[in-house]
């Protein structure tokens, strides 16, 4: 018998109308009668919170981080399923992963549809984190959807209601789960685990602000006045501001603030092209250009490295080991494999 527990968050999957909308409000256990555990797997349940995940805050995620640690202090356990809102789900799952030092996986799903629709996707997106969880190993954390198992790094929701909610713009599924079992492609290494924070950590500002045209220094400013110590620049393009914003953040960088650069684009790595306030200056600024994670992975990255760091004067080396692990863009042969181009 294999044992997995499961902690419950909230989101669609514990969802029910409210009269005017929807809102978490189911229990774990009401998760869970939503569908079939496999065979050969027992299952525990942990209610944690129950929020639509647009709500989490540092603080939850804090707490889901120390839940899990505990869980798994318990040599018997295989391995967690967490099911999570979607909304901030690939948040929460590389918050996971980069403290994550287990071998044992920790499997993020949820649903699309509500607990109580006839045509629900929470039984099947269950069943399968209960299989990934019961025999994955060495994989960090994941993200479950759809039958496909993605690596929390570089996964982003990308569509706002239909059921094939996760994808890597970048990259491959680490695998598939079908007919009851899970199939696994290219192994991934993991990158070394940052030291766990501990659970009462005051949880340090960090703002995202998006370039686009008639762009000025103004919101970012008002980031450093809310007392941000991390910003999350989300550049046009390939990672791109103008001269304004630039210089703000060269000030930024030399007052100790960790500036990160992210594109509003759907897919690609940020990369160092232009100048006149593109990534280039940006990047001669002191700023951080973040791969191909996205925005709100990108903010994840720099609150981990501020947490993770073992002072402030260190989180921008942190932040440059953990960005030093992100996902390239893809390479020729792997499109060939996503797109089914060339011959
Ligand atoms: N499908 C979902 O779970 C969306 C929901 N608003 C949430 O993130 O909690």
């Amino acid at each position: 018998m294999r044992h997995v527990v499961v902690i419950s968050t909230g989101g669609t999957i514990a969802s029910r109308w409210q009269g005017d909308g929807y809102a978490a409000e189911a229990a774990g256990q009401e998760v869970l009668a939503a569908g079939a555990v496999p065979e050969g797997v027992d299952v525990r349940v942990v209610d944690l919170f129950t929020v639509n995940s647009s709500q989490l805050t540092t603080g939850h995620q804090l707490r889901l981080l120390h839940a899990v640690h505990e869980v798994l202090a318990d040599p018997s356990v295989d391995g967690i399923v967490v099911t999570h809102g979607t909304d901030t789900l690939e948040e929460s799952a590389l918050f996971l992963d980069l403290f994550h030092s287990d071998r044992r996986p920790v499997v993020f799903t949820g649903a699309q549809k509500p607990l109580d629709a006839e045509d629900g996707d929470a039984a099947g997106n269950l069943y399968d984190a209960l299989l990934t969880a019961a025999t994955g190993r060495d994989i960090g954390a994941v993200i479950v959807f759809a039958g496909q198992v993605f690596a929390a790094r570089g996964t982003v929701k990308k569509h706002t209601v239909d059921v094939r909610a996760f994808g890597d713009p970048d990259g491959l599924p680490l695998g598939r789960v079908e007919f009851g079992r899970v199939t696994w492609g290219r192994h991934r290494a993991r990158p070394v685990p940052l030291p766990l924070p501990a659970r009462d950590a005051v949880a340090p500002r960090v703002d995202v602000v998006m370039h686009h045209s008639d762009g000025d220094a103004v919101l970012f400013e008002a980031a450093l006045g809310a007392g941000a110590r991390g910003v999350v620049v989300v550049g046009t393009g390939a990672g791109n501001t103008n001269p304004e914003v630039a210089a703000a953040v060269g000030r930024a960088v030399r007052d100790g603030v960790l500036v990160a650069i992210s594109t509003r684009v759907a897919a690609g790595a940020v990369t160092p092209l232009y100048t006149g306030g593109g990534a280039v200056d940006l990047a001669a600024a002191g700023a951080q250009l973040t791969g191909t994670l996205r925005p709100g992975q990108a903010r994840i990255a720099v609150l981990a490295a501020l947490l993770g760091a073992p002072s402030a004067e260190e989180a921008p080396e942190t932040l440059r080991q953990v960005l030093a692990a992100t996902p390239q863009a893809l390479t020729r042969s792997d499109l060939y494999l996503v797109d089914r181009v060339g011959k």
